[in-house]
């Protein structure tokens, strides 16, 4: 089957600032995937080129197999996009804004997929029923999110961009967020591709995890099998002369053997952990935060081969 989303060496370059070297990675038909990576990887350039709102600075994206920095009104009816802040529209009820948007869609309907959705079905698979004849600005911030999905799903899209959509949410939110995006995935079929920071975040929600660090995708796998890939690693730390060391080691069992042989008495507080994932990517948030962006990359890219 063809992917859904194919991305070869895409690039970016903002004035001097190279954010994107060389990225690539495929998305098939009814996979959700995650775009995970720290804070200015370039997750939501990314995403805006293949939505068709940012022009790419070179290398192949296509999109529902067309380029989207050339895509047609047809392509924009089959997609679906929910962006980090949306405009307010305060006065509106989630009723009315989603009648009117849903109107635009109607002479994209074909007879496999009815277009726009059934407003009253929309309001019930968001959770906003109770809401609908509301003022959108008395709703809450986790409300008017469901409200972002229900106008990025309204024109029953086959492909959903969800850019950061739990930022701010409470953990409950969070919880029945995610299982109205598994939910949507399930029952239409929708191809899902989101970006988060969050790994717990990308753990509930993705099929597969593509990490995004230093321009460039190191690590694209399921959650469970970059887990798998990291098993191998033990961290050992200890102290001695007053000092604090730590080592990362594929038989701890040996290296402390070696290691207590060879200082006795002199080592303390010793700790053994096995390596995790989330230790990984917390090693690579905070050294992209550092600014060793690029080594950090590099060692991610190493650990989970
Ligand atoms: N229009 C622009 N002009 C110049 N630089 C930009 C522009 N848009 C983004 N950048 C820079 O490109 C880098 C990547 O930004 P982007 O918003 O794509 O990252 P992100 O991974 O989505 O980050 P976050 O998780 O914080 O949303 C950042 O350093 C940002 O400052």
């Amino acid at each position: 089957m063809e992917p859904v989303v194919t991305v070869r060496d895409l690039r970016m370059r903002y004035g001097a600032a190279d954010v994107l070297t060389g990225v690539e990675f495929d998305v098939s038909a009814g996979e959700v995937v995650c775009l995970l990576g720290p804070n200015g990887a370039g997750k939501t350039t990314t995403i805006e080129i293949l939505e068709g709102f940012r022009i790419r600075s070179a290398g192949d994206v296509s999109v529902l197999g067309q380029d989207p920095a050339h895509a047609d009104e047809d392509w924009r009816a089959r997609t679906g996009v929910v962006l980090q802040s949306w405009r307010d529209h305060p006065r509106w009820t989630p009723r009315r804004l989603l009648t009117q948007l849903g109107g635009y869609f109607a002479p994209y309907s074909t007879p496999e997929r009815q277009r726009p959705h059934d407003i009253d079905l929309l309001l019930e698979t968001v959770g906003l029923t109770q809401l609908a004849d509301r003022k959108i600005a008395t709703l809450s911030g986790g409300q008017r999110r469901r409200l972002d999905v229900a106008v990025g799903i309204v024109g029953r899209p086959e492909l959903l961009f969800l850019d950061e959509p739990t930022a701010g949410f409470d953990p409950q939110a969070r919880r029945e967020f995610h299982d109205l995006v598994r939910g949507l995935a399930r029952a239409e079929g929708t191809t899902i591709l989101l970006t988060t920071h969050d790994l717990d975040e990308a753990e509930k929600l993705a099929d597969r995890v593509l990490v995004l660090a230093a321009g460039r995708i190191v690590a694209d796998d399921t959650v469970d099998g970059l887990s798998r890939r990291l098993e191998g690693e033990a961290q050992v730390r200890w102290t001695a002369s007053g000092e604090r060391h730590h080592e990362s080691v594929p038989d701890a069992t040996a290296f402390v053997r070696q290691l207590l042989d060879e200082l006795g008495a002199d080592v303390h507080d010793l700790e053994v952990r096995r390596a995790s994932l989330e230790d990984a990517y917390l090693a690579l948030v905070q050294q992209h935060e550092a600014g060793h962006g690029e080594a950090a990359a590099r060692l991610f890219a190493e650990v989970t081969r």
